[in-house]
C-alpha cells in the first residue's frame, strides 16, 4: 500500500513538472544532470534523455549550479544564455535532512521580454526626442489624432495663440485653432497645401497633411509655412526676382553661345571679298566642315560666326575654342570633357566637354595648327566615328556637330614637314576658304575704316567722328601686316588721342603709319604687294604736286589717263 502510495506521488509530481511553463533541470552531488523537463527541453533546444547521466557542463557550458551546493543558500535571477537566447533562473540546493544532495534550477526564457524591452526603451526615446524637436521648433506645427483632438503642438504655435500647452493638448482642435481644418484632412487623408489661413487677422499660409500607417489615417500634422501673408508676398517677389535673373542669364549663356555676326557685319566690296562671301554662304547651306585659312586679323573668325549663322543650325549652339590657348595636356577634357574622378582636381560631377556643348550646332576650332599631334589623332577619331568619349569614362556619345576650324599657318606645309596629319587635314579642308590680307584689298580699306569707326565710337560711347582725307590717304597707303585688328587698333588708339575734335588727323595715328613705310626699312613683303603700295605713293605724290589734275599727273607719269583712273579706283580713290 504504501509503495502503491508513493508511486502515485512520484508520478503525479512527474506529471506536473512535466506540464509545467518553467524549465526544471536538477543535478547530483558530483554535478551530473538528473533530471530535465520537458519545457526545459524545449527551451533549450535539447533532447532530455542525451543530458540525463551526463555533465550539466554539456548541457549548460558555463553553468554555476554548482554554487548553491557549496553555499547551501538559493539564488534568486540568475541570468544565463544557450542558443542566443536569455533565460533568467531561480536555484536551491536540495537536502537530506542537513546533507546536501543537489541543486536545482527553475527558469524561464526572457528573451522576448528583453527584446520588446529594448524596444520599448528606444520607441520611448524616440518620441521624446521627436517631442523635444516638436516642441522647440520655430516652425508653428501642431499634430491632431483621427478624431481632431491635439496631440501636440510647437511651443512657437502656443506662444502665438496665447495658450499653454494644457490648453491646447486634449482639447479638440477647433477649440485651439481658429478657422482650422485639420480634423477635416484628418477625416477625409486629404493634404491641403499652401492655404490661406486667417488666425487672429493674420493671413497665414499653412499646410496640413494626413498621417497614414498602414493604408489608415491615423491623425494630421499642420505647419504654417508663412506668418504672414506678406512674409510670403516677399518670398514670392525674391522667386519672381531670381526666375527673371536666371532667365536674363541664360538668354545671355544662349546670345555667347550664339554665332554673334553674320555676313552683313562683314564689310568689302573687293572682288576677293565678295567673291569669298558668295562662296561661304553656299558652303554655309552644306554640311560639311569648313577650313579658314588666313593671316592673323583678317577675319577669320567673323566668317566663321556668319557661315553658322546662315546655316541650318543657326538656331543651335556655336562653340568656340582656341587650341593654341589651351595647354595640351588640358585640350582633351576641354574638348571631350571628363567624367567624375578623371584625374586630380577633376570637379564633382565631371565636365561636359565643348564638342557636347555645341551638339547640334558648330564648333570653331581657331588656331588648330597649334594642335599637337596627339590630340590631332584623337579630333581624327572624333571626325570619324562622330561620336566622342569623356576622359576617364568608358562609354561613347553621339554628336552631331559641324567643325569649322582655322588657322594663320601654311597648313599643306606642315603636312608637309610632317608636323600636321595628312588625314585630318584632308578632313578639315573639304571647303577651304582663303581669307585676303588687307593690303590686297586696298578699297576696302576706307569702307572699314569707317564702319571700324562708327563701331568703336558706338562702344566708347563717342558721338560720330570723321575721319581726315589725309588720315584715309595714309591708311590707304600702308600695308597692315597685322590686318583688320591692327586697323582697328590703329582707331580706337586715335579715337582715345582726341581731345575735343570730332575729327581723326594725322597726328593722331602712330609714326609708323605717318612715316609711310617702304621696303628700305626692312618691313618685308610679298613683290606684288610692295609694288602695289609704291605704285600708289607715287601717284598720289604726283596727283598732291599738280593739284590733283589727272590729266596732268597722266602725263607727267608717262601712263593713259584711262589707265590712271583704273589704279586710283583699284587704291580706293
Ligand atoms: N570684313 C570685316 N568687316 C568688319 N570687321 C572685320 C572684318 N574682318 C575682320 N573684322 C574685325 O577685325 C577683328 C579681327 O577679326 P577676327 O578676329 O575675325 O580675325 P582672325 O583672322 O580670326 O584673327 P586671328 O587669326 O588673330 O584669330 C575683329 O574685331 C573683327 O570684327
Amino acid at each position: 500500500m504504501k509503495h502503491t502510495e508513493n508511486a502515485y506521488v512520484y508520478n503525479t509530481l512527474k506529471t506536473l513538472i512535466d506540464i509545467c511553463d518553467e524549465g526544471i533541470v536538477a543535478i547530483d552531488r558530483d554535478e551530473n544532470v538528473t533530471y530535465l523537463n520537458n519545457t526545459a527541453a524545449a527551451m533549450l533546444g535539447v533532447e532530455a534523455k542525451d543530458y540525463i547521466g551526463n555533465k550539466m557542463k554539456n548541457l549548460i557550458e558555463d553553468t554555476t549550479l554548482y554554487r548553491v551546493m557549496k553555499t547551501k543558500k538559493p539564488e534568486k535571477d540568475v541570468h544565463f544564455s544557450k542558443n542566443n537566447r536569455d533565460f533568467i533562473a531561480y536555484r536551491m540546493p536540495i537536502f537530506n535532512g542537513e546533507e546536501v544532495i543537489g541543486a536545482l534550477a527553475v527558469f524561464k526564457d526572457i528573451t522576448d521580454y528583453n527584446r520588446m524591452d529594448k524596444e520599448l526603451i528606444n520607441e520611448r526615446e524616440h518620441s521624446k526626442i521627436l517631442e523635444t524637436i516638436f516642441e522647440t521648433a520655430y516652425d508653428w506645427v501642431v499634430l491632431v489624432d483621427k478624431d481632431g483632438v491635439v496631440t501636440m503642438m510647437s511651443q512657437t504655435y502656443l506662444d502665438f495663440l496665447g495658450l499653454k500647452k494644457e490648453d491646447a493638448v486634449g482639447r479638440h482642435v477647433t477649440e485651439v485653432i481658429p478657422n482650422t481644418r485639420m480634423h477635416i484632412v484628418a477625416k477625409t487623408g486629404k493634404s491641403e497645401i499652401g492655404e490661406i489661413q486667417e488666425i487672429k487677422s493674420n493671413h497665414m499660409i499653412a499646410t496640413r497633411l494626413p498621417i497614414v500607417i498602414d493604408g489608415k489615417v491615423i491623425g494630421a500634422v499642420g505647419k504654417v509655412n508663412f506668418k504672414d501673408i506678406s512674409d510670403f508676398n516677399t518670398m514670392a517677389k525674391k522667386v519672381f526676382n531670381m526666375e527673371k535673373e536666371l532667365e536674363y542669364y541664360r538668354d545671355e549663356l544662349k546670345k555667347e553661345r550664339a554665332g554673334k555676326y553674320s555676313f552683313e557685319s562683314i564689310v568689302g566690296v573687293s572682288s576677293g571679298i565678295v567673291k569669298l562671301k558668295s562662296m561661304s554662304q553656299k558652303v554655309a547651306k552644306r554640311s560639311s566642315n569648313v577650313l579658314i585659312l588666313g593671316e592673323s586679323g583678317t577675319g577669320k573668325e567673323l566668317f566663321a560666326h556668319a557661315i553658322h549663322n546662315f546655316s541650318m543650325r543657326a538656331n543651335g549652339p556655336f562653340i568656340k575654342v582656341n587650341c593654341a590657348a589651351i595647354p595640351s595636356e588640358l585640350l582633351e577634357s576641354e574638348l571631350f570633357g571628363y567624367e567624375e574622378g578623371a584625374f586630380t582636381g577633376a570637379k564633382k560631377g565631371g565636365k561636359i566637354g565643348k564638342f557636347e556643348l555645341a551638339d547640334k550646332g558648330s564648333i570653331f576650332l581657331d588656331e588648330i595648327g597649334d594642335m599637337d599631334m596627339k590630340m590631332q589623332a584623337k579630333l581624327l577619331r572624333v571626325l570619324q566615328e562622330k561620336e566622342i568619349e569623356r576622359v576617364g569614362g568608358n562609354t561613347t556619345k553621339a554628336i552631331d556637330v559641324r567643325i569649322i576650324a582655322a588657322t594663320n599657318k601654311k597648313l599643306d606645309k606642315m603636312v608637309e614637314e610632317g608636323k600636321f596629319r595628312e588625314d585630318l587635314y584632308y578632313r578639315l579642308n573639304v571647303v577651304t576658304l582663303n581669307i585676303p590680307p588687307l593690303r590686297e584689298r586696298v578699297q576696302d580699306i576706307k569702307l572699314l575704316a569707317k564702319y571700324l569707326v562708327d563701331k568703336l565710337c558706338h562702344n566708347m560711347g563717342i558721338i560720330v567722328t570723321n575721319i581726315s582725307e589725309e588720315v584715309m590717304r595714309y591708311l590707304t597707303n600702308y600695308s597692315w601686316p597685322g590686318n583688320i585688328r591692327e586697323l582697328e587698333n590703329v582707331l580706337e588708339r586715335a579715337l582715345n588721342l582726341l581731345d575735343k575734335e570730332t575729327i581723326i588727323e594725322s597726328h593722331h595715328l602712330p609714326t609708323k603709319i605717318v612715316e609711310n613705310v617702304s621696303v628700305s626699312n626692312g618691313n618685308i613683303e610679298d613683290l606684288q604687294s610692295t609694288l602695289a603700295r609704291m605704285e600708289k605713293e607715287i601717284i598720289l605724290k604726283c596727283l598732291k604736286s599738280v593739284n590733283g589734275n589727272k590729266k596732268e599727273a597722266a602725263k607727267r607719269l608717262n601712263i593713259s589717263r584711262t589707265s590712271l583712273y583704273q589704279k586710283l579706283e583699284k587704291y580706293g580713290y
